[in-house]
């Protein structure tokens, strides 16, 4: 758990973060949004204590940041950024054996873990563990970014813009992966990030900062129907709000299961976004469709009715 009451920085005269207090759950993934120079990279980084806060207290299980030597907060939190840090002169494996080396591990216990890690994030050994930075894709070089904060199975992984230099395509799929490794190693994640749709994807709890100071936070779908001011709604996209939230719906949360009936000429997946259900049917110019489940079996129907939330089909 991470707790930050009433914290702020100052840089000489300016205030970069303005007292703010947060709570991050064990296992939670926690997504800092605002507009550029808001204080969220600041925020991050008092965090693992890159930078020292000038006031207030940031707890670790609740100890103080400032109790922790740099050897134990390098063992529970890992870091990855945006343009990645890797050494040019270092192999992807001593890249991402960087902190077991520094924290002395036995080097057949960082073999190991540097080749379990590859595996866990789509790294064939063979392929990749000889390479040098400048050989590697930006996707491959933000996984082994990655691969690299996870080495020393830190509880608390924080991420500054990890995937911002990415193409779309690549973004989505590690967005996808990150999503499925949260889910299986249950680490609690501070993430920084521009893209909103990236925040809302990935969030159980977005947190909103605007000049120094956090304007509201919560989980992504109640900021949605809810947001505090004009800044924070056109910040979650306006006019948008309504296609992100359906975005955040899942399928299954609004169909009707299965009486006897005609099957729709159209399917969709029940674990499909609503987002995703409303494209086919403007795709298709229908107004229901056949849900399926994952063997393509159909389980009910969606109408558009129910996507629109009416409760009668
Ligand atoms: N080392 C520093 N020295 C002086 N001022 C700094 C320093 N680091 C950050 N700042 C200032 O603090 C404010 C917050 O910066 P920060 O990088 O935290 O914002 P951000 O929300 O992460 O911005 P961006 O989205 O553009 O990365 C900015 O006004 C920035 O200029």
């Amino acid at each position: 758990m991470i707790e930050l009451f009433d914290v702020t920085k100052r840089f000489g005269s300016e205030t970069a973060v303005d007292g703010i207090s947060l709570r991050v759950e064990k296992g939670e993934f926690c997504a800092l949004v605002g507009t550029s120079g808001c204080g969220k990279s600041t925020t991050l980084r008092m965090i693992n204590r890159l930078i020292e806060h000038s006031e207030g207290e940031i707890h670790l299980e609740g100890q103080p940041v400032r109790s922790f030597n740099e050897e134990s907060l390098r063992r529970r939190i890992g870091y990855a950024i945006q343009n990645t840090g890797l050494f040019p002169h270092w192999t992807v494996a001593r890249n991402i054996g960087l902190v077991p080396r520094l924290l002395k591990w036995p080097k057949a216990r960082i073999l190991d873990r540097v080749e379990e890690l590859m595996g866990l994030l789509g790294l064939p050994v063979e392929e990749f563990s000889r390479k040098y930075p400048h050989q590697l894709s930006g996707g491959q070089a933000q996984r082994v970014g990655v691969a690299r904060a996870l080495a020393a199975d830190p509880d608390i992984l924080l991420m500054d813009e990890p995937f911002g230099a990415l193409d779309p395509i690549t973004r989505e799929t590690l967005q996808g992966e990150l999503r499925d490794l949260q889910a299986r190693l249950h680490k609690t994640i501070v993430f920084v990030t521009h893209d909103m749709d990236e925040a809302l994807a990935l969030a159980d709890r977005l947190v909103v900062m605007h000049q120094g100071r956090i304007v509201q936070q919560g989980r992504p779908i109640d900021l949605l129907r809810n947001p505090v001011d004009d800044f924070v709604e056109s910040l979650l996209g306006g006019m948008d709000r309504g296609l992100k939230e359906a975005a955040l719906t899942r399928v299954s949360e609004r169909m009707m299961s299965f009486g006897p009936r005609l099957l729709a000429s159209e399917r969709v997946s029940y674990d499909a976004s609503l987002s995703q259900a409303l494209s086919v049917m403007l795709w298709h110019r229908v107004d229901r469709l056949t849900v399926v489940d994952d063997e393509d079996i159909p389980i009910g129907e969606l109408s558009l009715r129910r996507l629109l939330g009416a409760r009668s089909s």
